[in-house]
């Protein structure tokens, strides 16, 4: 039997029709039961679908031999015992900076500033890059409040249509990664069912 960790939420919207396309189908809609596992059209085959965040975090401990994730789920969690595969192309956006529009053009490099992120690592290694001295204030979520309160100077947060900075006056800045989701498996999997993932991964690779 194969584990597929699946993404919930809006990656998941976008995953259902690529496994369709290599003839995948799960047997209940994920988005109206409650299960947490679900068979599918084949019997060696069956998904769990979680977080994104923690779809890492099952490949890495074989609690799932693959995994369906963004890119900045995988970058937050470190890759430790995961080999990624493909990417899939879908639920493509960007990890940006962002400040409010009244800040824009203002020197980074001499202060010590402070970013609000549910993107601690990625941040870090960034702002370290970039040789800005910056305090990384952790949230889960509605980064882009945090600049308009006074919590932050700037964000670091997905951007994809950028309807959400406009809306609450921030400008995007520099690019910190791009973002695209990715097929992920576990390295002893890699192994021992070799032929089973290597052909998902082809199938998968002629539809992206
Ligand atoms: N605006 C966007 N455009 C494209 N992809 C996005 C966008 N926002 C998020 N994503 C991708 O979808 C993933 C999951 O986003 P979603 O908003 O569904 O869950 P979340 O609530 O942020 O995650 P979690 O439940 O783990 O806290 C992100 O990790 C990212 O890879
Ligand atoms: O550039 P845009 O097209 O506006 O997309 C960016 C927004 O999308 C994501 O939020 P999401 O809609 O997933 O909400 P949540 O993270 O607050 O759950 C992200 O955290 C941004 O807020």
């Amino acid at each position: 039997m194969i584990t597929i960790a699946l993404s919930k939420g809006r990656i998941l919207k976008q995953t259902l029709p690529l496994l369709e396309k290599v003839g995948i189908s799960l047997l209940d809609d994920p988005f109206t039961s409650r299960k947490l596992i679900f068979a599918t059209n084949h019997d060696d085959l069956q998904c769990v679908v979680i977080r994104a965040t923690d779809v890492p975090t099952y490949v890495q401990f074989g609690a799932a031999d693959l995994g369906i994730v963004g890119k900045d789920g995988l970058l937050e969690h470190g890759g430790e015992g995961l080999a990624e595969l493909l990417d899939l192309k879908i639920a493509q956006c960007r990890l940006m900076t962002a400040v409010p529009a009244a800040a824009v053009g203002q020197l980074r490099h001499d202060k010590r500033i402070r970013v609000a992120t549910k993107y601690v690592k990625s941040a870090q290694r960034y702002y370290q890059a970039q040789g800005i001295q910056a305090e990384i204030i952790k949230l889960y979520g509605a980064m882009e409040l945090a600049p308009l309160v006074g919590l932050a100077d700037e964000i670091v947060d997905l951007v994809e249509t950028g309807s959400t900075l406009k809306a609450n006056n921030l400008v995007a800045q520099d690019l910190v990664a791009d973002i695209s989701c990715r097929l992920i498996a576990n390295a002893a999997s890699m192994r021992v069912q070799h032929k089973m993932i290597a052909k998902l991964v082809d199938q998968l690779a002629e539809h992206i």
